[in-house]
């Protein structure tokens, strides 16, 4: 077996290392941080899993020798991160805004799980949106118009009793939800299907229903329910526009079919 060395020469790692970046438009915003400690897990949290964007919003100490100390070696991170004042600066550009909370009085919107709501923010980030990850202070996490300020809402599961993590693990748990999701999802690798449209398939279910008629299997003066069956069977199976004329071939022999050929 013969291993390709240029990675621009192998399509394959070429798609994978696209598929990376999709974790390059994500930026984690931590609110109003008290433990420097803090900032430098997140920081180790975040390299770990292939994010580099880091936005702190008035953090009580920073820069710090704590944080570059609890960063082990991420101090890229802490370096390239941005201080600004307010929320609005910090969500700036970005379509998508995470609200990371454990507590339940913001039920403002659905509330999610990482693992539920990974999926759709990487199909959003390969659309080159910018995704904002948005935890709270340590003593009391995120406001109300913290909150408020975001699109979506996600716990994560914990103990109903002590539902709270420490703010860099709980950096830590998003994160490797969106790596392990980005590392499952294969589909920049697939081949592009071409779907059959409504029209080929109307006229697909309408070829079906005179060859099933011709051949004696549709009464059409008692049809029951065949058609409409037969079209849910279809339905679910999302054709491809190939497979809709493989089928109309058959179709186009059943009709004409003239019983066994005489040897
Ligand atoms: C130490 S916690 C804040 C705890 C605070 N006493 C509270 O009630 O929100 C700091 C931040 O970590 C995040 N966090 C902690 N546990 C979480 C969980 N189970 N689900 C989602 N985010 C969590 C939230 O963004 C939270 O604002």
């Amino acid at each position: 077996m013969t291993t390709t060395q240029n990675p621009s020469q192998d399509p394959a790692l070429l798609a994978g290392l696209a598929a990376n970046d999709a974790l390059d438009v994500f930026r984690v915003v931590l609110s109003h941080t008290s433990h420097p400690g803090n900032i430098g897990s997140t920081a180790r949290a975040m390299k770990n899993m292939g994010l580099r964007h880091l936005v702190l919003i008035n953090p009580k100490e920073f820069p710090s020798e704590v944080a570059t100390s609890l960063a082990a070696g991420a101090d890229d991170v802490l370096a390239n991160a941005r201080v600004v004042s307010t929320m609005e600066e910090a969500l700036a550009g970005t379509t998508l805004q995470v609200a990371m909370t454990a507590r339940r009085r913001e039920l403002v919107l659905p509330l999610q799980t990482p693992r539920q709501l990974a999926p759709e923010l990487l199909h959003e980030a390969r659309q080159g949106q910018q995704i904002a990850l948005v935890f709270g202070t340590e003593m009391s996490g995120l406001t109300i118009p913290e909150v408020a300020a975001c699109n979506r809402l996600v716990t994560i599961p914990t103990n109903p009793d002590y539902s709270s993590l420490n703010l860099s693990q709980a950096v830590q748990v998003l994160c490797y939800e969106l790596r392990a999701a980005q590392l499952d999802d294969v589909s920049y690798l697939e081949e592009k299907r071409e779907h059959a449209t409504h029209e080929q398939l109307e006229l697909f279910y309408t070829h079906l229903e005179q060859t099933l008629t011709d051949i004696g299997f549709l009464k059409p003066h008692a049809p029951k329910r065949l058609m409409a069956r037969m079209r849910r069977m279809f339905q679910r199976a999302t054709l491809e526009k190939d497979e809709v004329d493989i089928l109309r071939g058959v179709l186009r022999a059943a009709q004409e079919y003239r019983g066994p050929k005489a040897d």
